[in-house]
């Protein structure tokens, strides 16, 4: 697997990159972006956070607009933004061009469903294929790796973390979807990509894993109180019912006034990257 660099700038005294290649799990180009703190010139190392992007995003929108890169420099952090869907002009859409399923709305499954099991496949590549690619080529140490997202990707990010315990170390959300089978943008997105079958989606949903018994360290969730898809569509007090009823130890600030934007979450990046720091320190 070739790594192509597109870019490379310098900042905070470390790298931003962005890189595609061809991937074997989607079987397409994908486009990623990655911050190598200054500590990567000389460690052997790192414990790494990866952010997962919500609906319409690619690698751009947290890599432009995400604020991460001073706490990353300064914890030593390595941080991985992978794209939200596969992309190219064979991989299927949504039919209606809608923004809450296909491109940019991969959901991190492997879909089962024509015409989508082919491409979209954002779990395994998430869990095991991204991880290993960057760790042949960088100082990313792979017993420290921690899972953090937005809205979409935050969803991703509790799914993946609660799945997967020992490969991600740390878990933290943005304004998640907290229970995509019981909101629209999951159940749309779900009957999709696995199907009508609804014991196929608890694999997926955060507050299922917990109900079935997953469970992981200590979570951190971020809610802005004036997030237009609250109510509908993200619904946090599901997710606080079940860990509460599970014994899963979860935090869940509610901030007053912030809504669902870059704006919300770049105010408390900082605060979740020295969350996952710490979990990760040894
Ligand atoms: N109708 C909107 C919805 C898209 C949107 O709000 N996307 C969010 C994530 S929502 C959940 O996954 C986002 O992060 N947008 C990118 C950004 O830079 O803000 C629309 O189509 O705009």
């Amino acid at each position: 697997m070739t790594l192509q660099t597109l870019s490379e700038s310098r900042a905070h005294g470390g790298i931003q990159r962005v890189c595609s290649h061809v991937s074997a799990a989607t079987g397409t180009e994908m486009t990623f972006s990655v911050f190598l703190p200054p500590a990567a010139q000389n460690a052997l190392s790192l414990p790494a956070v990866i952010y997962l992007s919500g609906l319409t995003c690619t690698h751009a929108n947290v890599t432009e607009k995400g604020e991460f890169r001073a706490a990353c420099a300064e914890l030593g952090l390595i941080f991985i933004a992978p794209d939200t869907s596969p992309r190219g002009e064979a991989v299927p859409d949504d039919p209606a061009a809608a923004y809450d399923f296909g491109l940019g709305a991969g959901f991190y499954v492997d879909a089962t469903m024509a015409p989508y099991a082919t491409n979209y496949r954002m779990w395994s590549y998430v869990a095991d294929e991204l991880p290993q690619l960057l760790a042949a080529s960088l100082p990313l140490d792979l017993a420290r790796m921690g899972i953090m997202g937005h809205s979409m990707g935050g969803h991703g990010a509790l799914t993946l973390g609660l799945t997967y315990p020992e490969r991600f170390r740390s878990i933290s959300a943005f304004a998640p979807i907290v229970a995509p089978s019981q909101v629209p943008w999951g159940q749309k997105a779900l009957s999709g990509y696995l199907g009508e079958d609804r014991t196929a989606w608890r694999a997926h949903d955060a507050v299922a894993l917990v109900e079935s018994g997953a469970r992981s360290g200590e979570i951190l969730i971020d809610q802005g109180s004036a997030d237009a898809f609250l109510a509908e569509q993200l619904r946090p007090e599901l997710f606080k019912a079940a860990c509460d009823q599970a014994g899963q130890p979860l935090t869940l600030r509610m901030q007053a006034g912030y809504d669902h934007s870059y704006y919300f979450i770049s105010t408390f990046m900082a605060d979740h990257l020295a969350w996952h720091a710490r979990r990760l320190a040894t």
